[in-house]
């Protein structure tokens, strides 16, 4: 059997003022399997996802314990650039990432960083681009593209890495629903594993089949997403709410 697409194994974290943010947590995700880490306000669902690549932790010289592997590879300071290339991370604001004049450039810095050149890298872009449906719009600006569509650009910055793990941050934030719904087709869509941190719950069930439920620094539970949102009491004691009148059970 291959190695989990992502393995984190008691990860303890305190920021340099001694706050202490992750206590012991354990998370895999196996090869291709989609996982939704839900949790309130502060739980500490970013400082665990920056860890995924070394931007925290003890590689980036903070006070960490446990370990982080992905694909098998242990993250250290000799395999950070490795492991960086394996988890691509798209963060909330889309403009976070996108900084070239094209969205075709945009999609080749990555792996023309990492040496690929002429028609290898041309291919690379071309199916990021055709991945998330914007292979039209490859000599646009990204800034004449619409919020969604720059989200979708964002993500296949981060597939032409060929990651091992897409992690994903409020995916659905400020989109509309026709946007939220092509995104979820794009995301269904792709054989890579994923994490998908998110307080759009409807989402979290749509395209995970199992959540991890954080608060405190802690995982509080583990579970296929429709059990765990069905569980009403353990939602309430970690502030979790879903839309009004939104059934978990009656959705196939
Ligand atoms: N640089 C920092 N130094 C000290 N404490 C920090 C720092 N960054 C975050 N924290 C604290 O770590 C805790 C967890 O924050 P984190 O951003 O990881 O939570 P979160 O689950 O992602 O929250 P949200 O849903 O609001 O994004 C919070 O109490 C926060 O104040």
């Amino acid at each position: 059997m291959s190695a989990p697409a992502l393995e984190v194994s008691r990860l303890g974290f305190a920021y340099p003022d001694g706050h202490q943010v992750l206590y012991g947590v354990d998370l895999t995700i196996e090869e291709g399997e989609r996982v939704a880490l839900l949790g309130p306000n502060g739980a500490g669902k970013t400082t665990l996802v920056l860890h995924l690549n070394g931007i925290l932790g003890s590689v980036a010289g903070g006070t960490g314990t446990g370990s982080v592997a992905v694909g098998g590879l242990s993250l250290s300071k000799d395999s950070v650039a490795e492991v960086r290339r394996r988890v691509g991370l798209v963060f909330q604001d889309p403009d976070d990432q996108l900084f070239m004049p094209t969205v075709a450039d945009d999609v080749a810095f990555g792996p023309a960083n990492l040496g690929l050149k002429g028609d290898a890298l041309r291919e690379r872009v071309e199916s990021a681009l055709a991945a998330v449906g914007m292979e039209a719009y490859a000599d646009r600006a990204p800034y004449h593209l619409s919020f969604g569509q720059r989200r979708r650009v964002a993500v296949a910055t981060v597939l032409a890495m060929d990651p091992q793990l897409l992690v994903l941050d409020e995916p659905s934030s400020n989109l509309d629903p026709a946007a939220r719904r092509e995104l979820a087709d794009i995301i269904k869509s792709l054989p890579v594993a994923v994490l998908m941190v998110t307080h759009d719950l409807p989402y979290a069930l749509e395209l995970c089949g199992r959540s991890a439920l954080m608060d405190e620094g802690r995982i509080i539970a583990q579970r296929p997403t429709k059990e765990l949102l069905a569980d009403t009491d353990l939602l309430h004691q970690h502030r979790l709410e879903l839309p009004y009148g939104f059934d978990p059970l009656s959705v196939p």
